[in-house]
């Protein structure tokens, strides 16, 4: 049985008082966790502290939105993985498609990503999903297969037993249009398949998150379908009351 996980992935928006404020009004409700849940945050760097110091003691657990694919050195404006450990945080999103677009990370990067990480104590979040034009020309599932097999290929597919998967499909993204939960759950199906063909054991494990216009509606038919075990929130994560509804639709 697979733990449920939701995340919220605050992009860059917020502010100290904000952030202050939305933090303050999560901890009643997910401080003591919220039954078979894992629960986090994935702040803008600059705050991270802020929400470990706000967060400690909780059940409230820290991700960061990306990391720096190097471990140190003169790679000036990056975040290694090991400063984000030391900032206490346990997961870190990588190959976004907000980052693969902007900023051009390819497949190779995303990759070394993931390992740096790993190498960092980090959990990968592993980010996939296709574009709309190939969503509409039937390339799909091609889109999300190449970029599973890429880091399956350069990390290893037992990698994959210390990850978590987001399928994220772009025109679903900050577009108010989710994948409906059967398009969603057709694609996480086909995700884990194509996990299996390197490892059954490791694909019947791994949590794979829907992200894409998630809020506090349609989490519940979402989260209900047998191979989407949780969720990566945009939007609808810098809004407590939402952000919490969210948290407790997983059944
Ligand atoms: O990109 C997302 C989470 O990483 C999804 O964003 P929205 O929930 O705003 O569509």
């Amino acid at each position: 049985m697979r733990r449920a996980l939701v995340a919220g992935n605050w992009k860059m928006n917020g502010s100290q008082a904000s952030i202050k404020s939305l933090v303050s009004d999560l901890l009643p409700v997910l401080a003591n966790g919220i039954n078979g849940v894992d629960v986090v945050v994935c702040p803008p760097y600059p705050y991270l502290g802020q929400v470990a110091e706000a967060a400690f003691g909780s059940e409230i657990v820290l991700g960061a939105q990306d990391l720096s694919e190097e471990a140190s050195g003169a790679f000036t404006g990056e975040v290694s993985g090991s400063m984000l450990s030391d900032f206490r945080v346990r997961f870190v999103l990588v190959g976004h498609s907000e980052r693969r677009v902007r900023c051009g990370e390819s497949d190779e990067l995303v990759a070394k990503k993931f390992a740096a990480a790993q190498a960092a104590g980090l959990i990968p979040v592993l980010c996939v999903g296709e574009s709309l034009d190939h969503r509409q020309s039937g390339h799909a599932e091609d889109v999300v297969a190449t970029q599973m097999t890429a880091i399956i290929e350069q990390c290893g597919v037992k990698a994959l037993e210390d990850a978590v998967i987001a399928y994220e499909p772009v025109w679903a993204i900050g577009t108010g249009q989710a994948a409906s939960a059967e398009d969603a759950q057709l694609m996480h199906a086909f995700i884990r398949q194509v996990v299996a063909q390197f490892d059954a054991g490791v694909a019947s494990g791994v949590q794979i998150l829907y992200g894409g216009s998630v809020n506090a509606d349609n989490a519940e038919a979402l989260f209900a379908c047998e191979d989407i075990d949780g969720g990566l929130v945009g939007g609808a994560s810098l809004n407590a009351k939402d952000f919490i509804r969210i948290c407790q639709s997983v059944s």
